[in-house]
């Protein structure tokens, strides 16, 4: 249970809706609206592992990270008054995490790191955490136990398990909508330390994942286990995950329900930490998007964004952008339950958004881009700062050139062709040379888009139109932007005809 309300602290601040949701998931009545020192307690992360763990960072004030307050005048200092800020749920958010094991077999270390650090802080009670993922976690914790698993060593590179990935699906239709978060189930992803499931220890992983099958899967009284996947990775540097996935056992597909649309989650695709956040800043997102766009959708992912607003503003094309190729099999899985209805051709492309990104955003109406949190690459960004430039050339060619549509040579554009899925109902558009009048910036990470934000206004051509807050880290203090812009509307200036102008008399009708 939670309550929700609305409030605003009068032109200084922004709007904040908050929605005050219990550490625990027993019911609680609703919380009043915190006002004064009071708010901080009400508000308060009350975690056992804050200070040793360097997941949160801010203990009180959940529902406002002190960053709100510098986007606010921010985005007042370019012209939007109204910034407003949802601050969603604010413990047990977080529905996908990845977190390191290490210590020894009889204590293992299931968390993250100390900050600055490589030592491993254990977190079986974090608040942060959708409570099944921590539930998850100690059936983990007994099975590494019971199957003598070691945790990875990282001086020694010894050891079989190195991380967990635990990723809860919240889309259950069998159970009435109210009771589907607390009853998420979780897709566990275990990241072995070994070349593929031949190896030595491919026993142990058997052992462990029939381990949690059995004691969380379906036949018990509480189904917590939705699956379990092993990825192998022997590398020696930082990167969690390597390229081979193996699924062991439950169900294969992920899928969860955003912005009106099921979507399939691949472990190895991204996906937004913060499920419900993330609801609400699609629904938001939709206002701005006006229906029937063409839209391309840069840093697409597994394309939720692309997919939601070709469901719900009826696009003509929707064209998705992502570096990661295993994302795709994520996309075609979600498009296979769009409706059938839809009449928008739905194209992803396995690209690198900052090589000619202007051959992606050609002939779109609204541009996406969702970046990760370093902000957009240099050269996307001065191409959509160079919009009215590029326009204005292509105009002029455009009228000295014949109509003749020319064969494409570029490699890269023939090549990413080539690594596209199509979907939908409608043939891909004539390409034609419209370039955006919308760009709606997504950010994870506030300082990039400072940074973007500024440099996009200072080349003139785009304005804010309109700019949301969404609490999608509370503890932290970060958030997540959206920003909305418009190309700006540039006045000609009258030519001097060198003709003396010659008064004009007004004539009054009699
Ligand atoms: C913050 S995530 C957003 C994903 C997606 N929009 C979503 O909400 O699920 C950023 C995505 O950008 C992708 N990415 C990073 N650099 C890229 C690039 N240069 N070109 C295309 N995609 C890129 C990452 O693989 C990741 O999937």
């Amino acid at each position: 249970m939670h309550s929700s309300s609305l409030f605003s602290f009068g032109a200084r601040y922004p709007i904040i809706t908050c929605r005050v949701s219990p550490p625990t998931l027993a019911p609680v009545a609703s919380l009043p609206l915190p006002s004064t020192s009071s708010d901080s307690l009400a508000c308060s992360l009350q975690c056992p592992h804050f200070q040793s763990c360097s997941g949160c960072t801010q203990e009180l004030n959940l529902h406002r990270p002190a960053v709100v307050e510098e986007a606010s005048d921010f985005f007042k200092r370019y012209g939007v008054e109204d910034f407003t800020f949802d601050s969603c749920r604010l413990w047990g958010w977080r529905c996908r995490a990845k977190l390191a094991v290490r210590g020894s077999s009889d204590n293992a270390l299931i968390g993250l790191y100390q900050e600055g650090t490589h030592t491993v802080v254990d977190i079986p009670d974090c608040k942060a955490h959708h409570p099944n993922i921590n539930a998850a976690i100690e059936l983990l914790r007994e099975g590494i136990k019971v199957f003598d698993v070691l945790p990875f060593d990282e001086d020694q590179g010894t050891g079989d398990l190195r991380y967990v990935q635990m990723a809860v699906t919240t889309h259950s239709t069998s159970l009435r909508a109210p009771d589907r978060y607390k009853n998420g189930k979780v897709q566990v992803s275990l990241v072995w330390n070994s070349r593929n499931e031949k190896s030595y220890n491919a026993d142990k992983l058997q052992a462990l994942s029939s381990f949690l099958w059995r004691k969380g899967g379906p036949n018990n009284e509480f189904h917590l286990i939705h699956s379990v996947w092993a990825n192998f990775q022997t590398s020696t540097n930082n990167i969690i995950f390597g390229n081979r996935w193996r699924h062991l056992l439950g169900e294969r597909d992920f899928w969860e329900h955003v912005g009106g649309i099921d979507i399939s989650l691949d472990p190895s695709s991204f996906g937004q930490a913060n499920t419900r956040a993330f609801d609400s800043l699609l629904w938001k997102l939709h206002k701005y998007v006006p229906g029937g766009s063409s839209v391309a959708d840069l840093y697409a992912g597994a394309g939720v964004i692309g997919l939601s607003l070709a469901t719900s503003r009826k696009c003509s094309s929707v064209k998705c952008i992502e570096v990661n190729k295993e994302a795709r099999l994520s996309f075609e899985k979600t498009v296979q339950r769009l409706p059938n209805s839809l009449n928008c051709s739905i194209t992803w492309h396995h690209a690198d958004a900052s090589v000619n990104p202007l051959s992606w955003i050609i002939g779109s109406d609204v541009v996406v881009v969702d970046p990760p949190r370093r902000g957009l690459d240099a050269s996307l960004r001065q191409m959509l700062e160079s919009v009215p430039s590029i326009e204005k050339r292509m105009r002029s060619s455009s009228q000295s050139s014949n109509s003749n549509a020319k064969e494409e040579k570029r490699p890269w554009i023939l090549r990413a062709r080539e690594l596209s899925v199509h979907a939908g109902n409608k043939q891909a558009p004539e390409e034609n040379n419209t370039l955006p009048q919308k760009l709606i910036y997504i950010s994870c990470g506030w300082e990039s888009f400072k940074e973007d934000c500024k440099s996009l206004l200072s080349s003139r051509a785009w304005e804010l139109e309109k700019a949301h807050g969404f609490n999608f880290f509370p503890g932290t203090d970060s958030i997540e932007v959206l920003a909305v812009f418009k190309r700006r509307v540039v006045m000609k200036k009258k030519k001097k005809s060198g003709i003396k102008k010659v008064g004009i008399k007004k004539v009054r009708a009699k």
